[in-house]
């Protein structure tokens, strides 16, 4: 079964380059885009294509995938995985590589996720090692995947020591955010995805913030502001990709909120029905804004805007407010421990001066975290 939304009428993309020399590729943003994918994925010389999706995603739209894909001459094979970041696995990882292996997928051809971020992690983190790399389309059917994960080439699974610790920087040859898929987005999906759109503007413009503070209702309802967020979402990602691929430097800064937001997941043992990863980064944002001011580095105000717009969207804010709670102090700095920003034991946070000014402050003492936790757990509402 096939949703309307995929045959909603194109509309002309926006293309956001990502200028990374013989990794180069495009992002397109647009209603309706993946009734194009046909012609723009065989545009890249593949003659087979091995789609990987979802439950949830797969019976919404991988018919409309496949015949555009097929329609352009192509040989096609289906995956459909369990909906959740339970998925995100090694033995997640197992099935797709079988399934690729299995659809005599060539260097040549192509791997095509069709998913939110756990399909895009997953399939990506395949594609980086089937064969020692082939080749991977990213088709992002959540907010989350559309304005983040789907771009700048990190993919991987998760480990039982930790968020996304197993994996390997591979980029995509192309990106296709169709913006008319998220018309099925459930909300707290949607809610979810916000998160990393507001932290472009958290990170480093605060007129963006501004701008999301208005217009965040109309993103949610989709139109020309949802396009507009999507693309500069991808803007700002790319941005930095370029200038610091393999996260040698600045690209540390689109970790802004995960040192907590990962510790939680890994707390909540990656049960989508308790926490999902944008929910994760929401308290994040929030944590890493309230620990800047208690370090006296950043307004007080600043902290308290950036949760009063993430309480508008819809999104938790504190510690109090993850299901089944967030554990000890001691759990949570000992997920910290495992962050791949830990250097010489000690934690690197992305900290901030105010909304807009975030900066990496490497070697955090554990016992100011401990005793800033402590504090959290104590106001957090229950
Ligand atoms: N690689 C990166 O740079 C990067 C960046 C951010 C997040 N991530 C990862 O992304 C993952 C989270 O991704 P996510 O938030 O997209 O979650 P997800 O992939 O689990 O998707 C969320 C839910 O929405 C459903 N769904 C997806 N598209 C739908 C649609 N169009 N209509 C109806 N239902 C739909 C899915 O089946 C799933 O149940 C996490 O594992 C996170 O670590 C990676
Ligand atoms: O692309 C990046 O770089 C990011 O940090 C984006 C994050 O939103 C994303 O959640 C990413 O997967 C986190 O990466 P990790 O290296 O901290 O696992
Ligand atoms: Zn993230």
């Amino acid at each position: 079964m096939s949703h309307a939304a995929a045959q909603a009428e194109p509309s002309a993309p926006i293309t956001v380059p990502v200028p990374l020399g013989e990794r180069a590729y495009d992002i397109l943003v647009g209603r309706g885009l993946i009734g194009t994918a046909g012609a723009r994925i065989a545009a890249l010389g593949a003659r087979a294509a091995a789609i990987v999706t979802d439950a949830h995603v797969g019976p919404l739209y991988a018919d409309a995938l496949a015949a555009s894909l097929e329609a352009q001459g192509l040989r096609i094979s289906v995956t459909v995985l369990p909906p959740g970041e339970a998925t995100k696995s090694y033995a997640g990882l197992e099935r797709v590589c079988d399934a690729v292996l299995e659809a005599r997928i060539e260097r040549g051809d192509l791997v095509v996720a069709l998913g939110g971020g756990v399909i895009g992690d997953l399939a990506g983190f395949a594609a980086a090692v089937v064969r020692r790399g082939v080749r991977f389309v990213q088709v992002p059917t959540t907010l989350l995947s559309q304005v983040d994960s789907s771009v700048g080439g990190k993919t991987g699974i998760n480990s039982r020591h930790g968020k996304n610790l197993v994996g390997a920087f591979h980029q995509p040859s192309l990106v296709l955010a169709d913006t008319a898929l998220l018309d099925t987005l459930p909300i707290r999906e949607m809610r979810a995805g916000y998160a990393e759109v507001v932290k472009y503007g958290l990170i480093d413009d605060p007129g963006f913030f501004a701008w999301c503070e208005a217009h965040w209702r109309e993103v949610f309802a989709g139109g020309p502001e949802r396009d507009r967020a999507v693309a500069q979402s991808c803007r700002a990602k790319a941005a930095v990709v370029v200038r610091d691929e393999h996260e040698n430097g600045d690209r540390a800064l689109l970790n802004l909120g995960h040192t907590f937001g990962h510790a939680l997941e890994r707390i909540t043992a990656y049960d989508s029905a308790r926490l999902v990863h944008g929910e994760g980064v929401a308290i994040g944002l929030c944590l890493a804004f309230r620990f800047s001011a208690s370090l006296g580095l950043c307004p007080r105000a600043d902290a308290e805007r950036v949760e009063a717009h993430l309480k508008a969207a819809g999104l938790p804010t504190r510690l109090g407010d993850v299901p089944g709670g967030c554990g000890t102090v001691d759990a949570l700095l000992d997920a910290m421990a495992q962050d791949k920003k830990v250097k010489g034991g000690a934690l690197t946070f992305i900290l901030a001066r105010g909304i807009g000014q975030s900066f990496i402050a490497p070697g955090i003492e554990a016992e100011s975290v401990r005793a800033f936790l402590r504090d959290e757990t104590n106001t957090s509402r229950p």
